[in-house]
């Protein structure tokens, strides 16, 4: 019984850079400096344990080049969660991610859970965003915020896991406005389906 909570799909919308790093390192446990940029969006799952919990994550990871904005709505809707990334040592990210919770806001799910994450907290020394700032305008917007090195793996295993904190426990009866599908069904059910009359 150790499988209980699945979530529907955690849509990523990219601002800066590494966010597909950050996927890709979590899923992986590598990191590759010659990462190509995303084209489209790119798919993947990762399974993260919490308490005596196992929660799985369907992400979508949306290219961040300005020629595939518009497909991102595809991806967030119905999403539970967003994580919506910039680049510490680039201002002008910390900006473009602003535009992104503005989108979220008004067209993504109502009660989406939204996570920042300040990536490249490796490169401190060339930063251009303070973390305090970063997180005084995350709590302004209650949205989770963290710093990460994709590159390094820092923070990217805690962002997940106090992303599951706060997505709430699936319900079924949909009152909660995110849909959700179950991993593994009870054998009952599945011998339901396959009888016939
Ligand atoms: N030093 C450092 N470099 C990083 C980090 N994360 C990503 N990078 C580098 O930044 C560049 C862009 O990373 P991507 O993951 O492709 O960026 P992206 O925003 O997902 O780009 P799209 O795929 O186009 O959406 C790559 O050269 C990465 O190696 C990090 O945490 N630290």
């Amino acid at each position: 019984n150790s499988l209980t909570c699945i979530y529907n799909k955690t849509c990523l919308a990219d601002t800066g850079v590494g966010k597909s790093s950050i996927v890709w390192r979590f899923v992986e446990d590598s990191f590759d400096p010659n990462i190509n940029p995303t084209i489209g969006a790119s798919f993947m799952t990762k399974t993260v344990q919490y308490h005596n919990e196992l929660h799985k994550f369907l992400i979508w990871d949306t290219a961040g080049q300005e020629r595939f904005r518009a497909l991102a709505p595809m991806y967030y809707r119905g999403s539970a969660a967003a994580i919506i990334v910039f680049d510490i040592t680039k201002e002008e990210s910390f900006q473009t991610l602003k535009n992104w919770v503005k989108e979220l806001r008004q067209h993504g799910p109502p009660n989406i859970v939204v996570a920042i994450a300040g990536n490249k907290c490796d490169l401190s020394d060339a930063r251009e965003v303070s973390e305090k700032d970063a997180k005084d305008y995350a709590d302004s917007i209650h949205a989770i915020f963290v710093e990460t090195s994709a590159k390094n793996a820092i923070n990217i295993n805690e962002l997940f896991i106090e992303i599951s904190q706060r997505i709430p426990v699936l319900d079924m009866g949909g009152s909660s406005g995110v849909r959700g599908l179950k991993l593994r069904r009870e054998p009952s059910d599945v011998t339901r389906e396959r009888t016939c009359c």
